[in-house]
């Protein structure tokens, strides 16, 4: 006999249909900087994902970093820009970056998934030739001569091909894999990547179920500010135009429309900091976040 509770069996019938659709599938899942919070945060988002991994999921983790590389920017009295949402990156900055995402970060998030159960090996995207980037430019008009300018953003990069090789060889092994977004050029060049760029691409190369990306907005609000259940890429798009989804929101869109033209099921955009977000959006008919589909 279990103690179990007519409530607690009524949560796990309601989750065992969508255990049985995502079994052995892969979920990517982008846990944006902002969404990490404080450490309790952080142990609950690896309890989740050590809990995936053990209901037979195969999560693949993608993280972020930008509060906490501004964070050790300010202690080394370094300013940055962002241009559309992404730093502009010199070989200074590199640096910081490079070590920041492939260093502390990386390891927090490997070992709160580890500490909770499962097994998680933090790597970068230069690892095993995992992202060969290249590099980006971005095209801005200067509002007092209308005027287009093509703007060059140092060392950032976008990945040019995913070699998904040594992941599937972790996720063989029952490994996690927890990948920072730093990439590498043909020519060995480093490049600092947004997260959200690389959790995209990555989904696509994995033809995975679902792309979560976490982050610190409930999801995706409108022209009115309150916030939209599910988009249409068009609607997207239009929302780009018009300019109500700008900033960091840019970049986390845009990776959501690429992985579903890559044939990923669906890229959801949600609350991180909620309890047992990646749970609930995955094993509840309601869902949680913004659900972006063709
Ligand atoms: N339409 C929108 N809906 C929600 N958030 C938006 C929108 N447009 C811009 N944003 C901004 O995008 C931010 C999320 O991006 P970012 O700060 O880069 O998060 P992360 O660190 O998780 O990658 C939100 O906090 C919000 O300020
Ligand atoms: C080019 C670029 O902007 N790279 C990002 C990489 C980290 C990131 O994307 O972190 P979040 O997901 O927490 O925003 C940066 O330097 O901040």
């Amino acid at each position: 006999m279990t103690d179990a509770t007519p409530d607690s069996m009524k949560i796990l019938a309601g989750a065992l249909p969508f255990l049985k659709r995502y079994d052995d599938q892969i979920v990517v899942v982008k846990y944006g900087g902002h969404a990490m919070g404080e450490e309790e945060t952080a142990l609950r988002f690896g309890r989740d994902i050590a809990l995936l991994e053990q209901v037979g999921v195969n999560p693949v983790v993608v993280h972020g970093g930008g509060p906490q590389i501004n964070a050790m920017l300010k202690r080394l009295n370094v300013q940055s820009t962002f241009v559309q949402g992404l730093r502009v990156t010199d070989e200074a900055m590199l640096d910081v970056v490079e070590m920041v995402l492939a260093g502390p970060v990386n390891k927090q998030v490997a070992e709160a998934i580890t500490r909770a159960g499962a097994m998680a090996v933090g790597i970068s995207g230069k690892d095993g030739g995992l992202v060969r980037a290249r590099k980006v430019t971005r095209t801005v008009r200067d509002p007092g001569s209308n005027l287009e300018q093509v703007l060059d953003l140092g060392f950032v990069g976008e990945p040019d091909s995913i070699d998904t090789k040594v992941l599937k060889l972790m996720i063989g092994a029952d490994i996690v894999p927890v990948v920072a977004p730093v990439g590498v050029g043909h020519d060995g060049q480093t490049y600092n990547i947004n997260a959200d760029t690389v959790a995209g691409a990555i989904a696509g190369a994995l033809g995975a179920e679902r792309l979560l990306v976490l982050t610190d907005v409930a999801g995706v609000k409108g022209p009115d500010g309150a916030f939209i259940p599910e988009m249409t890429v068009a609607r997207v798009k239009q929302g780009i135009s018009e300019g109500w989804i700008n900033a960091g929101m840019i970049p986390k869109v845009e990776t959501c429309i690429y992985a579903i033209e890559r044939g990923v099921k669906g890229a959801v955009i949600l609350d991180g900091r909620v309890p047992h977000a990646v749970l609930r959006e995955l094993f509840t008919d309601s869902g949680a976040g913004t659900l972006i589909k063709p």
